[in-house]
């Protein structure tokens, strides 16, 4: 296992680079810890893959350099890296057995047979592929392949890292919930780096320790999922993660008053000169109902249910507003204003989280 470090990595597909636009990684400078999981979640085209393939030496990037354990990777091949990959699609040999594919990555490295056969034990055990070991890989479901990808890709103790490409994308609905849990358990066992890409949050959400939030080519945070739910560090974390996501309001801030287009709403924090584009965030989660004369006025649209709570769609000043509402909660036709919770109310310049005086 090893510390990853980016330091000032960028990265363009052109010859020469013009201009920060030209650039699909802008200068990125971070550490990955050792023997955590990771999710680089962000929306197509924001160059998670192209991170993931400067990690894996498949690609060289064009700016910076990539350290494992404070050594020097940037030119070294894939081979040399020591890492395992599993890809968007299975990669398995049709003709051997599931036995002989667990197998290939160990034998590859000169491992006895004593540890292969209890190392295939216990992959072939976590990912629930026991009946299956001296079955031919060639007849199996593209489930059930993408499967023994995920066992090759974890059956080596000794790798730096693992780095998954979308792998749950072929996985059919019900039982991506379950390879998900048993990534999560096996990473809690043998405590690999791991980095894991993928657009859906609920995959990011619930593998990861940290999530890497990308856009447009940039890292806005990386955070545990309680961090991105809490405390967003840009607008764009907000609305991406979370459903639905924050919402987001143009404001005025004098000290710890917000001024939504005349609607005052108090802060537990006072701001000072903020200049710039001025916005207030907060998540549905932290938005009450209430009864009309109080708090701000609102059109409700829409009611949805959904598992556990109830999706109230409004609209406050010809802008959508998204409130979530224990099930159990009655919404009568009075209902039709709201208040913020202060706890909940995050103040953002230019779309990023600026932080009051709490004194
Ligand atoms: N070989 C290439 N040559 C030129 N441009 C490329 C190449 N590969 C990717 N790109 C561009 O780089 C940008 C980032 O792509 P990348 O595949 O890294 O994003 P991604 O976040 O992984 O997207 P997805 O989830 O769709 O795979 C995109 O605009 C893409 O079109």
């Amino acid at each position: 296992m090893a510390k990853i470090t980016l330091s000032n990595l960028a990265h363009s597909y052109k010859k020469n680079p013009k201009s920060i636009d030209d650039y699909v990684l802008r200068p990125l400078n971070h550490e990955w810890d050792d023997g955590a999981a990771y999710a680089l979640l962000g929306p197509s085209g924001c160059g998670k893959s192209t991170l993931l393939n400067i990690i894996s030496g498949i690609l060289t990037p064009s700016e910076g350099s990539i350290l494992f354990d404070g050594k020097d990777v940037t030119f070294a091949d894939t081979a040399s890296r020591n890492i395992a990959q599993v890809f968007q699609f299975p990669v398995v040999y049709d003709t051997m057995t599931v036995r002989q594919n667990l197998e290939f990555p160990l034998r590859n490295r000169g491992a006895n047979e004593q540890y292969i056969q209890q190392r295939v034990g216990s992959i072939a055990r976590a990912i629930k592929v026991e009946d299956l070991l001296d079955t031919k890989a060639q007849g199996l479901t593209a489930d059930a392949k993408q499967k023994i990808s995920l066992g090759r890709g974890m059956v080596r103790e000794d790798v730096n890292a693992i780095l998954f490409d979308e792998p749950l994308t072929v996985i059919d609905p019900h039982m991506k919930w379950e390879l998900r849990t048993q990534l999560k358990a096996l990473h809690k066992e043998l405590k690999h780096t791991m980095i894991f890409v993928t657009h859906d949050q609920t995959e990011a959400l619930t593998f990861a320790d940290k999530v890497v939030v990308m856009n447009n080519g940039s890292v806005l945070q990386i955070g545990t999922p309680e961090e991105l739910f809490k405390k967003p560090a840009h607008t764009f974390v907000g609305y991406f993660i979370g459903s639905p996501g924050m919402n987001v309001f143009e404001a005025k801030i004098e000290e710890n008053i917000a001024d939504l287009q005349g609607n005052k709403i108090k802060l537990n924090a006072k701001y000072k000169n903020l200049t710039g584009k001025v916005e207030l965030g907060i998540r549905p989660e932290f938005i009450e109902l209430c009864e009309e004369g109080e708090g701000i006025k609102i059109e409700i649209n829409r009611i949805e249910d959904v598992a556990h709570h109830k999706i109230v769609r409004a609209n406050y000043n010809n802008r959508k507003v998204n409130i979530i509402v224990p099930e159990d909660i009655k919404i009568t036709s009075t209902m039709n204003n709201i208040r913020f919770k202060e706890e909940g109310i995050n103040i953002y310049v230019d779309g990023w989280l600026v932080e009051g005086d709490l004194s």
